[in-house]
């Protein structure tokens, strides 16, 4: 390529309706040559503390992936291309065995995963962002602030021609269609021109049409020097020419590598022969599925199991010896084309920690605010449920006949406090964790920017509901007319509301949807009891006692009833002849709380609020480790 970018290839847009498309390259076209090679490849699943299930699932497979190459790994339901592709990615290490070199050296994983991108089968996309959005903040974590704006904004013009996402840059992905999704993601991945591309099943769910101009341009992205690796299920004799190398696995071994053109005379030097008009890779599948007799054995010793790359020789022979076999080559870059290589610096982010932040803040609030029916409802349900609440203890905030009701009123507020920032989060966190472990596994950001982003942009909306809230019991109650005292039990809110939300985080972090449900409700209630509301310090079991300083409950209770209760306030009135708790101080010994400290409740609170948001961060590291 010229160093004026001038250069031309050829892509095909993807939409059918778009005719081929000449565009100019520019710096995603120019990527460092990597050859992936991989030896003794063996993996177990369920190793070590259940030893009774552990499964191999492939058994010390060899290939090498050239990079300018498009390579389709192929296999019956269950053969182990997915787990393959995941070993390849770095996706999955736990149970792995074996070697991945990359230009004949030891692949580093943290220099492997800014070098490669992984797109999954799914599209875990965040839907309520457009695709310009999306391919904006993609730019700006994936080039960095090395590369100047106008730079920027035609790196994102080129990939969303080549993609033909031009015309669909306002819609959100939410609304875009299966294909769109897959080019999307593509396109994601490819904005800082990795020199790796895995896909996993890139095809599944379009039409013929689209599979065909899917892997056309995978052919292109992979002629412009990647080395792009992708399952696929059967493809089509027509879609088969677009590849040039094949790896097919079945149970787990290696039965062939080579060339498209090469695999028929390969099956007949087994014996094997392709039926005339018939689609050699459907032959394939019935050969790996055993239609054609025990050869699985033949078929793997023939290519070493992934050793051999076959080469045809002109002269087809029945035997399976090495003569239909080179070995694989060196893959060692040549040294005519290692002046093209970049040197494999540093292993960092490519945008430096602040923009990872700025640029995870603006998205995070984006998709809050967008996400109207969530935040409608959560908007009602404060206003609605205050509004109840505010007709129920209507007016009782100044009544000594009414300590009790009130002092229930208060606990009630953090209650329905926590659990409304809880449940959202836990709920919809689980689906959010896997757009962050792709787009960290792709080397997008760090997991400390995103955990920080997350945890700012949540911030003002845990402030706003429990407010609203507030504001309407607190008026409709009759509480103390005070503007202090409003703002100490606001503040005890507010810090009640970033707990329940950390919960929610931490259990989301740990565990699928229905766990993190189920657990996150069912761990709150021992925190419940030890509220200092159902029961008082001193009724409570001396062994059990220092469960209540582990209580957040105990502290916000403690807090709003000091807020309300403390800090001098006057005596209350007494509608009927006696009131046994006119004074308010009367009524916080009574829950033992007249030595109480309300400042102590507020540090309680945050101390709990930092410990879940610790563990929620650690919660995630834990899982992207042991995840992948
Ligand atoms: N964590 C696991 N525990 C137990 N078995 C597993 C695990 N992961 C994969 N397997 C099994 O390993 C085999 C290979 O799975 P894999 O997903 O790699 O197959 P595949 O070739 O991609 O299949 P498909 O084409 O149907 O997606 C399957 O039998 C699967 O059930």
């Amino acid at each position: 390529m010229d160093s004026t970018g001038m250069d031309e290839i050829k892509l095909i847009g993807w939409n059918s309706s778009t005719t081929p498309m000449l565009l100019q390259r520019s710096q995603i076209s120019q990527p460092t040559l990597l050859d992936l090679n991989f030896r003794d490849l063996s993996y177990t699943t369920g190793k070590g503390k259940r030893r009774a299930s552990a499964k191999t699932i492939l058994h010390q497979v060899s290939g090498t992936f050239k990079s300018g190459q498009l390579i389709a790994v192929l296999g019956p339901s269950g053969a182990g291309k997915t787990s393959l592709m995941n070993i390849l990615a770095g996706a999955k290490k736990t149970g792995v065995e074996g070697r991945v070199e990359i230009n004949g050296s030891e692949r580093k994983l943290k220099t492997f995963r800014k070098q490669s991108a992984f797109i999954t089968q799914e599209d875990h996309l965040l839907q309520d962002l457009t695709v310009e959005e999306y391919v904006v903040a993609a730019a700006h974590l994936k080039l960095g602030n090395g590369v100047s704006e106008s730079e920027k904004k035609s790196t994102i013009e080129h990939v969303m021609k080549i993609l033909g996402l031009a015309d669909s840059r306002q819609t959100r992905v939410s609304h875009l269609s299966g294909g769109e999704c897959k080019r999307l993601s593509i396109g994601l991945e490819i904005i800082n021109n990795p020199s790796i591309l895995f896909l996993d099943e890139p095809t599944s769910g379009l039409d013929s049409s689209s599979t065909v101009q899917c892997v056309a341009l995978l052919g292109e992205i992979a002629r412009s020097g990647r080395t792009v690796v992708t399952t696929i299920h059967q493809p089509s004799s027509r879609l088969l020419g677009y590849f040039d190398h094949l790896y097919i696995v079945a149970g787990g071994f290696c039965i062939y590598q080579g060339p498209v053109r090469h695999l028929v005379p390969y099956f007949q030097s087994m014996n094997l022969n392709c039926p005339s008009y018939h689609n050699p890779i459907d032959f394939a599948m019935d050969v790996a599925c055993g239609q054609y007799g025990n050869v699985l054995a033949d078929l793997v010793s023939g290519v070493k199991n992934g050793q051999l790359n076959f080469q045809n020789s002109s002269k087809p022979s029945s035997s399976h010896d090495t003569q239909f076999c080179n070995e694989i080559e060196d893959v060692s870059i040549p040294e005519g084309r290692k002046k093209g290589v970049k040197r494999q610096g540093r292993c960092n982010y490519a945008a430096p920690f602040h923009t990872q932040v700025i640029v995870l803040l603006g998205r995070t609030w984006r998709t809050i605010c967008r996400e109207k029916m969530l935040t409608t409802m959560r908007l009602a349900a404060h206003t609605l449920i205050g509004l109840l609440v505010g007709m129920l203890f209507w007016f009782i905030g100044n009544d000594a006949n009414a300590i009790l009701s009130n002092a229930g009123l208060l606990f009630f507020n953090q209650l329905f406090i926590l659990f409304t920032s809880l449940t959202p989060t836990v709920i919809t966190f689980p689906l959010e964790r896997k757009v962050l472990f792709r787009e960290h596994l792709n080397h997008w950001y760090s997991l400390k920017a995103y955990y920080l982003a997350k945890t700012l942009a949540d911030i003002p909306f845990q402030m706003i509901f429990p407010t609203v809230y507030l504001v309407i019991v607190y008026l409709m109650t009759n509480q103390p007319m005070s503007m202090d005292r409003f703002a100490m039990l606001l503040v005890i809110t507010i810090c009640m509301s970033l707990v329940g939300q950390g919960v929610g985080l931490l259990f989301g972090a740990a565990f699928n949807i229905k766990l993190a449900v189920f657990l996150a409700l069912s761990c709150l209630m021992p925190f419940m009891v030890f509220s200092g509301f159902n029961a008082t310090y001193d009724s409570i079991p001396y062994y059990l006692k220092g469960l209540i300083y582990v209580s957040f409950f105990h502290y916000s209770f403690e807090g709003s009833m000091l807020s309300v209760y403390g800090f001098g306030r006057p005596f209350l009135a007494c509608s009927q002849v006696y009131c046994q708790f006119r004074n308010p101080q009367r009524i916080l010994e009574e829950f033992n709380m007249d030595q109480s400290s309300y400042y102590w409740s507020v540090i309680g609170l945050l101390v709990f609020f930092l410990v879940v948001r610790v563990a929620g961060y650690f919660a995630l590291r834990f899982k992207l480790k042991n995840v992948m």
